[in-house]
């Protein structure tokens, strides 16, 4: 088990946070009339470190921002931030903690009738700091988002990119334990989302800052999270490292979560690709970290001689480490000779797939 999740049975009577644990969550449940939108969440978001919260459209990611910001009550379970339970808090005692999780939205939500710097310096207006104190402060942070020269300009002149910069440097204005990004990305375009996740990452690297990312883009995750949890139907169906799980996911719905990000076979091959032995077999072979580092197919050629053609893939990184997927097409119809390479290759820790035989894949 991945050190940041527990099962239910494990976190129930271990409710305390460590000083490491910035938010915590242990059995979150909320229904929803028949609907359980949260169904037994336990998650710790350790401090420095980006995780990613991933599902489904109605898989309960709102719930549970809902629950962390103290906008929702759980039916049960606890939420602790920076080891205190907000759960059972009411309005007053919450507002400042509320102040301890920072946040970015779809929509940016920019006071279209303020200037960038005093919308980065509303947070601190809030909290009653004199004027010339919440100026300086958004001065920084554009300057940290690269948007000084904007401070007097309004919302309306500005790109998507930028107002998402606005946005970030808003959130990080009170000094937040936590920067939580709610579908940040989703309505800007590629470029620059690229833009915008490079920045977090900065912040996350030079402030040492804490980030939960929510989304329902695998490429966001993969751009820039530590560590990610799928949500499916209100549980936590599969957690761990990002490259982990891109490299081997075991539920059918990250699978269909990473959809296209994932090496396929090219089309027109995977066109004719029939269940019965033709003239090859076709492999898919996925490997990583240690797996990926070794001289897998050159050890292959030699272990089994005339063993295969190497038709598509390659090697990837994620966080450093090597992650690949190999299309292999073995020649023949020679059963001995085709489990000779797949024993071979999961010696190898590879793990591998027959996918088909193909007539002549030429
Ligand atoms: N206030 C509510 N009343 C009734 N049902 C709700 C309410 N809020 C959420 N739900 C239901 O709970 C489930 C989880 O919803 P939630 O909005 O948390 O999912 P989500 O992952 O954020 O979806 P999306 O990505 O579409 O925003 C869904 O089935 C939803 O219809």
């Amino acid at each position: 088990m991945n050190q940041h999740f527990a099962t239910t049975a494990e976190t129930t009577d271990q409710t305390a946070a460590t000083p490491q644990d910035v938010v915590r969550l242990v059995d979150l449940k909320r229904r929803f009339g028949a609907t359980p939108a949260l169904d037994g969440v336990s998650l710790t978001v350790r401090k420095d470190e980006i995780l990613g919260i991933i599902g489904r459209s109605g898989a309960g990611k709102s719930t549970l921002i809902r629950c962390l910001n103290g906008l929702e009550r759980p039916d049960s379970g606890a939420v602790f931030i920076e080891g205190r339970e907000i759960s059972r808090l009411g309005e007053r005692d919450l507002q400042p903690l509320r102040r301890r999780i920072g946040m970015i939205f779809q929509h940016f939500n920019l006071l279209s009738a303020k200037t960038v710097e005093d919308n980065v310096a509303l947070p601190l207006k809030i909290e009653g700091r004199p004027r010339a104190e919440r100026l300086q402060r958004a001065a920084e942070l554009l300057d940290l988002v690269g948007l000084s020269e904007k401070a007097k300009a309004y919302p309306a002149s500005l790109s998507g990119g930028q107002k998402q910069r606005v946005g970030i440097a808003r959130a990080l204005a009170a000094r937040p334990a936590m920067l939580l990004s709610d579908e940040a990305t989703s309505a800007l375009d590629p470029e620059t989302t690229r833009s915008i996740l490079a920045l977090l990452k900065d912040i996350n690297r030079q402030l040492g800052l804490t980030i939960l990312l929510i989304t329902h883009e695998m490429e966001v995750i993969r751009s820039i999270a530590d560590c990610v949890a799928v949500i499916d139907a209100g549980r936590i169906v599969e957690e761990g490292p990002v490259w982990s799980v891109f490299a081997d996911p075991r539920s059918d719905i990250t699978r269909s979560l990473l959809g296209a990000i994932r090496p396929q076979l090219p089309a027109d091959l995977a066109a004719r690709l029939v269940p019965s032995a033709g003239t090859e077999t076709i492999l898919r072979v996925d490997v990583a970290g240690e797996a990926a580092r070794g001289p897998l197919l050159s050890d292959l050629a030699v272990a089994v001689p005339g063993s295969f053609r190497l038709v598509h893939g390659g090697i990837d990184h994620i966080q450093q480490q090597p992650v690949g997927t190999l299309f292999l097409a073995v020649p023949g119809s020679d059963a001995g000779h085709l489990a000779h390479v797949i024993t071979f290759l999961k010696a190898r820790q590879a793990r591998v797939e027959v996918l088909g035989h193909v007539a002549n894949s030429a």
